[in-house]
């Protein structure tokens, strides 16, 4: 290895960094942009000595306060900044009456509660829970936005009297005890703020998707009866306008950034409804925060609808101050030093207990990235914000992967090999690691501290992820291949596994319970069932436990189905333990394929074969239900539109590269799509035929495929808001191309056809 000739930071470059002015999801940001530090960023957090050394080059800037944080005027208020009431005592309603679950918003349910352990935690509510932190960390930070090149900080007690300010002011609008507050925008303040004083005001906090429809963003504020609706701009309130008349229970809209554009009789701007919030004195809140008990609903989560209509999951007090309880015990995070970017779509249950109710649990600080996070400015808000912990679905960790590679293959030889040699020696290094369930090695090896100087380090930094010991993909399945590739820069991508339904995280991966491709383990205090298992273990993975949700609000068949007699909530998924007890997920029943010849097959694993089989491939999609034989529906990597997040027709550079490597000058989808480039359709059919090789049966071979004219993407409608592929949306949106499938007589000769159909 000739190590002398290569610079380390040119080294990291080579693996990890974006070409300059690259369009996509990360853009490029030299190691000298990583100037921005923060005061508190640094005084909370436990820095290693290179860190250190890091920070002290970096500037240290001054934290303002919000603007919009004008003192609570004293005649209102019987809580002084700083000072927290006591709510009265809250008893649970004990009668035996009170079933697991429910179909009605104003109900209470029996929590599944045990006698020891952690599922005895006494229950509280979401402002116990808060206050508890309020009189802990009053003074930490609790929230961090950029305002220019400045950051803003909110700190817990002012956090707290803000969500107090703001439950007022619903209940100046109207608000109704259990009637919904839509919040529909980009990740803020003031969409943490509407959330929280929902909740506080008696109603139901509801996280509504930005990328929705306006019949869409209609059928979740109608189906949650809301009474008010909190939009982010012009754009999003152009959708409410579009169906406000369809929705009897609205009082008022409540625009949070940007100017108005017109005045209308009940809409608000953020300014004016915090000013109405502080006209209501506050025993008219204290009233009803007293009245709140744990057992009862206070937050609505939407299903992205990736199986079918969305459901309103009702989640109670008890399950989000439980389950945020229970997981920052889990995962060890650390009282009042946590940091985490908040980017993914808060009406996921994901991202709202991760940058809601985990960080306010532990006391830690939530930083707002830009609207354009997903676009490619995430990662500098990472590498000014460098969190403790960081989640992204598969598809962000993809496109970090995709993104990395392509820059790296643009290196001289010389920076690929001293890359290739280090990433060999950390996927080994951490295998071994992970088998010694993450004990380090006695002695660590020389060359992986070697690496670890060289290229691991620099590529963390530039990713902003340095002091990141939390790094987690859940959501959705993620691919071997992807986590090896971080495994292999010493990036242990944990996985998490849960459920709206859940309140997020059901099973975790640890540093000292990690297993590959595997979900991890059951929450402590949580149990699963492999309902039904095969003589191979694998059977429907139930839950049980107070995560549970309560039921779909006014859905009483889909919540008996969801939740059997005895109270498990059935997930839909296939999974099985192994011999110590970490869960693998094998498939959704969900989306099972039953051919015509009764064979039950599921997708993702072949899909995720042929996307490892043809690195070309970005997304696949099997189908074959009720039909004789399996065919798939492939899309091609290609650019995105920065703006909009469309597919373009232009190819990645890393997939120009692929087609060259075969022998094709094809650099656009156009010139691929239904078999037009006869090189790539040839390469296509010779990884299909491998993973055909593979095939446990003649059934589950792929007989028939097409490339298709467009990639799959979130505005085009196939991929929901956390990239799941809305299979029912691609079968219809593809029809033709399916029903072709199965009209053609099938002739092998062909590259899509190398086998007859049995
Ligand atoms: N780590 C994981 N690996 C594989 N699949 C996962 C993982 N985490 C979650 N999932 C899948 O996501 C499902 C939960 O989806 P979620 O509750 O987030 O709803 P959603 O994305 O809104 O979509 P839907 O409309 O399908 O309910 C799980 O049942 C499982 O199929």
């Amino acid at each position: 290895m000739h190590l002398t000739v290569c610079e380390p930071a040119a080294m990291a470059a080579a693996v990890a960094m974006d070409p300059p002015g690259g369009v996509g999801f990360l853009q490029s940001c030299g190691a000298g942009d990583c100037s921005a530090s923060l005061e508190d960023v640094t005084a909370n957090s436990e820095s290693s000595e290179e860190e250190l050394a890091c920070e002290t080059e970096e500037k240290v800037r001054t934290v303002t306060p919000h603007p919009s944080e004008t003192p609570v005027s004293a005649e209102n208020t019987r809580t002084q900044p700083g000072t927290v009431p006591r709510p009265a005592s809250l008893s649970l309603a004990s009668s035996d009456d009170l079933k697991l679950w429910t179909f009605k918003g104003d109900r209470e349910v029996k929590l599944r509660m045990s006698e020891s352990g952690p599922a005895s935690e006494p229950p509280i509510t979401v402002h116990q829970m808060f206050t508890s932190t309020v009189e802990r960390f009053g003074t930490h930070t609790a929230l961090g936005w950029k305002e220019g090149d400045q950051w803003k900080t909110l700190n817990y007690q002012d956090y707290y009297q803000q969500c107090r300010t703001a439950a007022k002011g619903f209940l100046k609008l109207g608000l109704e005890r259990y009637h919904g507050v839509g919040i529909l925008g980009f990740n803020s303040t003031e969409w943490f703020i509407a959330d929280i004083a929902a909740v506080l005001a008696g109603g139901f906090a509801v996280g509504i998707y930005t990328t929705n429809s306006a019949e869409a963003c209609h059928y979740v504020a109608d189906n949650c009866q809301a009474n008010i609706l909190v939009v982010e701009n012009h754009k999003q309130l152009q959708k409410i306008l579009q169906v406000q008349d369809k929705l009897p229970h609205l009082k008022a809209i409540i625009q949070y950034k940007e100017a108005l554009k017109e005045k209308r009789p009940n809409l608000f701007t953020w300014a004016e409804f915090m000013e109405m919030g502080r006209e209501v004195p506050d025993s008219q809140l204290d009233d009803i925060i007293a009245t709140q008990k744990p057992n009862q609903c206070c937050t609505l989560i939407y299903t992205s609808g990736t199986t079918g209509q969305p459901k309103g999951v009702m989640l109670s007090h008890d399950n989000l101050t439980w389950t945020a309880f229970a997981t920052s015990r889990n995962v060890r995070l650390t009282e009042a030093q946590e940091l985490v970017v908040s980017y993914l779509p808060l009406s996921h249950v994901a991202a709202q207990m991760i940058d809601i109710w985990l960080t306010m649990k532990v006391g830690g600080a939530t930083y707002f990235a830009d609207p354009d996070a997903l676009k490619g400015s995430l990662v500098n808000t990472l590498k000014e914000i460098r969190p403790t912990a960081f989640m992204g679905v598969p598809r962000v960790w993809e496109k970090m992967q995709e993104k990395m590679k392509s820059v790296g293959a643009k290196s001289s030889t010389v920076r690929r090999k001293v890359a290739a040699w280090a990433k060999d020696v950390g996927l080994s290094t951490n295998l071994s690691k992970m088998q010694r369930n993450g004990a380090t090695a006695s002695r660590a090896p020389l060359n992986y501290l070697l690496a670890k100087k060289l290229v691991f380090q620099k590529v963390r930094k530039a990713l902003g992820l340095d002091r990141c010991t939390k790094c987690y993909t859940g959501a959705a399945p993620i691919t071997k291949d992807t986590l090896e590739f971080f495994l292999s820069l010493d990036i242990p991508v944990y996985e998490l596994y849960g459920m709206s339904e859940s309140t997020g995280p059901h099973t975790i991966s640890l540093p000292d319970a990690f297993r590959l491709t595997s979900c991890g383990k059951v929450i402590p205090g949580c149990e699963t069932k492999i309902f039904r298992p095969d003589e191979e273990g694998n059977g429907e993975i139930c839950f049980w436990g107070r995560h549970v949700f309560m039921g779909y609000l006014n859905m009483a068949d889909k919540t008996e189905e969801a939740l059997d007699s005895d109270g498990w909530l059935h997930s839909g998924d296939l999974g099985k333990h192994d011999d110590q007890d970490f869960l693998f997920i094998t498939g959704r029943i969900k989306e099972l394929i039953i051919t015509a010849g009764g064979e039950n097959i599921p997708p993702v694993p072949i899909e995720d074969a042929v996307k490892e089989a043809v690195p070309l491939i970005s997304n696949a999609m099997l189908i074959g239900d009720k039909r004789k034989f399996l065919s798939m529906l492939l899309t091609i990597k290609c650019q995105v539109n920065s703006d909009s997040g469309a597919p373009e027709d232009e190819l990645t550079e890393e997939a120009v590269r692929l087609c060259q490597r075969q022998g094709s000058s094809s650099t656009r989808v156009s010139e691929i799509a239904c078999g037009r480039d006869r090189t790539v359709h040839a390469a296509i059919q010779e990884g299909i035929n491998r993973v055909n090789e593979n095939a446990s049966s003649n059934a589950q071979r792929i007989q028939k495929w097409i490339v298709l004219e467009r990639d799959f993407s979130i505005p085009g409608g196939e991929l929901g808001p956390t990239m799941k592929l809305k299979r029912p949306v691609v079968m219809k949106m593809y029809k033709e191309q399916i029903e072709n499938f199965y009209k053609e007589v099938v002739t092998p000769t062909t590259p899509e056809n190398p086998l007859p159909p049995k």
